[in-house]
């Protein structure tokens, strides 16, 4: 497919990923920016990740095929009201943002629903901004859409095929659903995550210990406490009624559980437990996925100077990239101490290979 223009509002990690993932598949398609943010726009700039950026929504956006809004969701629906004047009427307006009934409500309000598209791809991470934007983000990640009923047939497929096209899984969920859907497997979590770092910090002694031992299981379910605090207040504020409902039932659930526990009842602690760990072990970590697909492996190495480097020689010699290199001081859980992050599951495989044949212990 030919793409010239395609405008984006807001260049954060999901705006930022988006943008290089499009110039990577897109090559002569030019791309212009806005962010109240100057420097995400000059950093985009710099890395040649954009070709163009403007200081406020204004006429440069009027000939873009496609228009990403990529700020946080109630800023994006403040920014769709802006861009209508200017599009041209073949323009497909689209959002990421993690909340899709509010911002498809002020689309039909805004009689806009012919252009606009609401998205969200199903995957991300807890860093923000432009610095950490990755080509790779939505490889073999669902990418969920909303249209209306009124949207074109063409312009749902366009935009399948480009979601395609960077490497994800194009999905179509209503947004009432859709909202539902994500208060229970992503929102809820996220203030459960925050609430348990907070406990911590309320309850800490006054050695700090809890802060100095807290280990791999609470940072592994805590990790995306390290969020936007702007974007997870939108979220919230923007599907309220969701979050606050799936609360409740997390509530019913944790006073069961908390019961269960004040009597020891063994039997129900027993299958409190083995029912989470059946349906956890149904989740294959390899599969398509909700957080950011990692190729990751640990290797057990002895603690000498050059080891990195020796590693590192050898998979570079036999050309494979490395993302992200790593020595791990905390054994705990974890059967090796060196980590490396590849960029795709081919590299992974083939590290293996060449490790194992090295005579390496090596676990994925
Ligand atoms: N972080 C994640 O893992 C995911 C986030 N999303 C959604 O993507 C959207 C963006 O999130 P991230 O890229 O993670 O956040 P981010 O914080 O990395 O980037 C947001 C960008 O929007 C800019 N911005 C803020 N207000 C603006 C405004 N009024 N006009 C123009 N630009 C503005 C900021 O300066 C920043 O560069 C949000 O709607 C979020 O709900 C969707 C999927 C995953
Ligand atoms: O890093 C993670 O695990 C995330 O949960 C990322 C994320 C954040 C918000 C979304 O709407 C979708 C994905």
């Amino acid at each position: 497919m030919n793409l010239d223009k395609i405008g984006f509002i807001g260049l954060g990690l999901i705006g930022g990923s988006l943008a290089k993932a499009i110039k990577v598949q897109y090559k002569t398609c030019k791309i212009i920016a806005y962010d109240i943010d100057t420097t995400s726009l000059e950093t985009a700039l710099n890395e040649k990740i954009i070709d163009d950026y403007t200081t406020v929504i204004d006429n440069n956006f009027e000939d873009c095929q496609i228009i990403f809004l990529c700020a946080p969701v109630e800023n994006n629906i403040e920014a769709l009201n802006q861009l209508l004047p200017i599009i041209n009427k073949d323009c497909i307006i689209t959002d990421v943002g993690s909340t899709k009934e509010i911002i498809i409500d002020a689309a039909i309000g805004m009689n806009c629903d012919n252009n606009f598209i609401g998205g969200h791809p199903m995957a991300g991470s807890e860093k923000s901004g432009i610095t950490a934007a990755d080509s790779h983000l939505f490889e073999n990640a669902y990418y969920i859409l909303t249209p209306l009923p009124v949207t074109s047939e063409d312009k749902i497929a366009m935009l399948q095929t480009i979601i395609t096209e960077i490497g994800a899984l194009p999905i179509v969920i209503e947004p009432s659903k859709h909202d539902f859907i994500t208060a229970t497997i992503s929102h809820v979590p996220h203030v459960i995550a925050s609430t348990l770092v907070n406990l911590v910090s309320e309850l800490d002694t006054p050695d700090k210990h809890m802060h100095t031992l807290a280990a791999g299981g609470f940072k592994d379910i805590t990790r995306i406490a390290s969020s936007s605090p702007d974007m997870w207040q939108q979220i919230c504020s923007t599907n309220n009624k969701q979050i606050t409902k799936v609360i409740d039932r997390f509530q019913q659930e944790l006073s069961l559980i908390k019961e269960s526990i004040a009597k020891c009842n063994n039997e129900n602690i027993y299958s409190f437990f083995s029912s989470s760990r059946d349906y956890r072990n149904t989740f294959s970590d390899k599969n398509t996925g909700f957080i950011m697909k990692s190729y990751k492996i640990t290797v057990d190495v002895i603690d000498k100077p050059g080891i990195i480097a020796e590693i590192a020689t050898l998979l570079s010699n036999n050309e494979i990239n490395i993302k992200n290199i790593g020595i791990n001081n905390n054994r705990e859980h974890q059967e090796g101490v060196l980590e490396i992050v590849f960029y795709d599951l081919d590299s992974q495989n083939k590290s293996i290979e060449i490790l194992v044949g090295m005579n390496y212990r090596v676990y994925v």
